[in-house]
Formats: C-alpha cells, structure tokens, sequence
C-alpha cells in the first residue's frame, strides 16, 4: 500500500454561468470528489465569477493574492484549479503562491494512475500523464511539493513521473511501441469473440452511476455465478478503470458477454479520452448498450448528455441503446420525467428492482440475431450434440428413442446449419 499522504488542498473554480453546463455548485462538488478519490483532503473551496479566463493566472490576479493568505490560514499544500491549465498559468500561480498548483485533468489522471490495473490500462495512463506533462515542462516546480511526492507526481506503479522532455519523448515512443503489441493481442481475441457470435452487452455511463453494481447483479443469473468474481463496486467517483468482460447466459439460456467499462465525467481530459478509447472500443461490438443513469444525482440530465457525447465519439450510434434510470429504491419514478430516445427502464441493481425487466428488455433486443429452437438429434449425431451442450446453455435435454431433444437460443448460424433437425 501506497503511504498515506495527508494532502492539505484549496479547490478554486471560475463561474463563467455558461449555459448547459454543470451549474458551478455541482461542478465544484464533483472536484473535491475527485479530490478524495485521490486520496486528498479538500480543506475549501473558492469560486469567482469572471466573464472570461484570465490568460495569465486563470482566476484575476488580485484573486490569486486573496488565495495566498487562505493558504497560510489554511495551511495548504496544494491548489486544485476546475479547469485544465496552461504551463504558463501554472507557473504564474505557483511563482505567487510557492505551493504545487495542479488543475483537473492532473487530479483525473493521478486517479488513474494510482487504479490503473491491468497493463495496457497502466500503459495508457502513463501516456496520457506524458502528453499531459510535455506541453507543461517549465510550470511544474517539483520543489513546490511540500510533502515530497502528492497529486500530479505519481506515474502507474512506482514509477516517478519524468521531468527531461528527451526522456519523456523517448518514453512516448517506447509507450506506443508496447500498446501496439498489447493491442494485436486484444484485436486477436476480439475476432474470436466475433467468429463465436456470442453477443455483447455493455455497460455504460457516468462515474458512480452503479454500472458494476448492475454488472455483477447481471451475473448472478447465470448458471455458473460465482460471487468471488464480482467486481469491485465503492460509492466513489472512479471505481472502475479497467474494462471487465464476462461470460454468461441470460435467463432464456443464450450465452451473451457482459463488459463493465470506466465510468464518464464531465470535462474528462482529451488524452485520457484518446487513452481509453481502445479499451471504451469493446463497446463498438456491443449488440446492446445499457446506459446506466443515477437518478438520484440531481445533474443527472446533464451526466446524460455527457455520456451520450463520449458514445457518439465512440460511433455507437446504430447500436439499440436501454436506458436505465438506477438507484430508482431512493428516488420515486414521477420526479425523474426525463425525455430520451429509446427505450427507459427503472431498476435498482442495489436492491433488484425490475432486474427482471431488464432482462426481457436485453433478450428482446437480441431477439433477431438468436432463434428459439427445439431440436432432435440422432444418437449417430453426437458430434453435434455435444456441440451445442458445450456451446450453449440448453434450456431442457431429455433422451428419447429417436434421439437427444434439445430445447436451446441458438444464434442465426448454427440456426441454419443445423436446421434440418430442428423440430416444430
Ligand atoms: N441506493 C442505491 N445505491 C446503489 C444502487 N446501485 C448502486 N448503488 C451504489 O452506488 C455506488 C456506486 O456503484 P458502482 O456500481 O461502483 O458504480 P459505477 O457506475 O460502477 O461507478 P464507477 O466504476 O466509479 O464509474 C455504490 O455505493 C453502490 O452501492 C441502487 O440501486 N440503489
Ligand atoms: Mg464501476
């Protein structure tokens, strides 16, 4: 385990009252979230209202001074701006304030980079905290951290984050090399997802919507659940990082995949973006995609709209898309009157609400690829039996005189291939 750091940190906002975005308030809570998810303690927070951001110092200058004294007051160690920053405004802040200044995106990708757990998802943060850094050099005065260490210093593992551009472009490369090996593995195993026709379900949505709570209540249908795999689930922004892929059956018998993805926020750092593409790519094979929605977040509309931006990025816009509305045991369904294309459910994965619904929902959705059939095979035909017994879950098998009756979702292929035994 890492040593705790006990990180002393200021958070400071601009209220530019721009339209459909978060309103300030939200905007400033769900930084000191982050903040705690990275281990830090958010002493206060300071929020100006500005027509425009200051080039040079982000906030007014005169601002910066007034922060100056709350953190002598205050005894912080760290400034935390809402926003991305320049090299030069950091700089700037950090020659007035003599303390670390780090922005957003530094504090989303420090989160990362401490749950980061599976190689290629510790390679592609590591990539993007280097693209991140490169442009910035000059404005990370390492010496400003009073504790030695803290936010924006860590790299995946123990690794310490580099300082020399030379070192850091050769690193890109060498970065860029290995997940290039990664990714041909990857693309590997995702053609023999693809020849199998084992069809995908996806989940997705904003950070802490209960994505992996649903994921593992999904799992508990199958025939060979067992909880010691279910994934981690924490009421904390970022929970899950790495993409978890599933094999089980729906509650008709079809065996389907089931990938629980990272979970979205707003202003989620373009690298990053670009980082987690490959892994967010899983859900470009998705036959359904359930977007998980906490209704009890009153941004919820707007956590919405950012999730379905990240998806139109992710060119899943063909794809049959079911809302749920989660977490519905502590928020009543009249409240939430939200508008959306597609088809909207209320479920709690918490407490099994209309799981049940879900299910009927998703197997619907795969209705056309998969054919509800009963089959005779011969006895001399054991070779396909024993075909359809390893590759599907059969919902009845029974030995009569003429054969092995089978009663099986099969998908559209085997369907046709087998279909002189299939019986009316
Ligand atoms: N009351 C209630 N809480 C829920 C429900 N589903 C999930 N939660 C809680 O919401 C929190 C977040 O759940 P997760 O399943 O970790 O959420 P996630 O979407 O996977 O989050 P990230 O991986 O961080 O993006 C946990 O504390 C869950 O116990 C629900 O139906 N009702
Ligand atoms: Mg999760």
């Amino acid at each position: 385990m890492e040593r705790q750091i006990e990180e002393r940190v200021l958070l400071v906002g601009v209220n530019l009252n721009k339209r459909n975005e978060f309103d300030i308030e939200s905007s400033m809570e769900e930084l000191r979230e982050l903040a705690i998810a990275a281990n830090a303690d958010p002493i206060s927070t300071v929020v100006q209202n500005k027509d425009r951001i200051d080039s040079a110092f982000y906030i007014g200058k005169g601002k910066v001074q007034e922060i100056l004294n709350y953190c002598e007051e205050l005894d912080i160690d760290t400034i935390v701006f809402n926003d991305e920053l320049t090299g030069a405004q950091i700089r700037n802040i950090e020659n007035v304030l003599e303390r670390k200044v780090i922005d957003r995106t530094a504090l989303i990708l420090d989160i990362f980079s401490r749950r980061a757990s599976t190689k290629e998802g510790k390679l592609q943060v590591e990539l993007a905290q280097l693209k991140y850094r490169l442009p910035r050099l000059t404005g990370f005065g390492k010496e400003l951290s009073r504790l030695g260490g803290g936010i924006g210093t860590r790299g995946p593992g123990e690794k310490k984050l580099e300082t020399d551009r030379r070192h850091i472009e050769n690193r890109i490369d060498e970065i860029r090399r290995r997940l290039k090996e990664v990714e041909s593995v990857r693309e590997i195993k995702r053609q023999n997802r693809i020849d199998s026709e084992i069809p995908i379900i996806a989940l997705v949505g904003y950070t802490n919507a209960g994505k992996s709570t649903l994921f593992n209540e999904l799992l508990k249908a199958g025939s060979d659940y067992n909880n010691e795999k279910d994934v981690y689930t924490e009421d904390m922004l970022f929970a899950t990082l790495d993409t978890t892929l599933r094999k089980t059956n729906l509650p008709n018998g079809q065996k389907v995949l089931v990938i629980d993805t990272v979970g979205f926020v707003s202003k989620l750092p373009t690298h990053l973006i670009a980082a987690f593409k490959g892994t967010l790519e899983e859900v470009n094979y998705a036959d359904v995609i359930v977007h998980v929605v906490d209704a009890t977040n009153s941004d919820f509309d707007i956590q919405i709209k950012t999730t379905l931006n990240i998806l139109k990025d992710l060119d899943t816009e063909n794809k049959p898309i079911i809302t749920v509305f989660n977490k519905i045991d502590q928020q009543s369904i009249e409240d939430i009157g939200y508008n959306i294309k597609g088809e909207k459910l209320y479920i709690s994965a918490k407490k099994n609400i209309n799981i049940d619904k879900l299910f009927d929902s998703i197997e619907i959705a795969l209705e056309d690829k998969f054919y509800n059939t009963k089959i005779l095979l011969p006895y001399n035909k054991s070779d396909i039996t024993s075909y359809i017994l390893d590759n599907y879950n059969p919902k009845k098998v029974s030995h009569t005189e003429e054969g092995t009756f089978i009663e099986v979702v099969l998908n559209k292929k085997d369907y046709f291939k087998y279909k002189e035994y299939v019986v009316k």
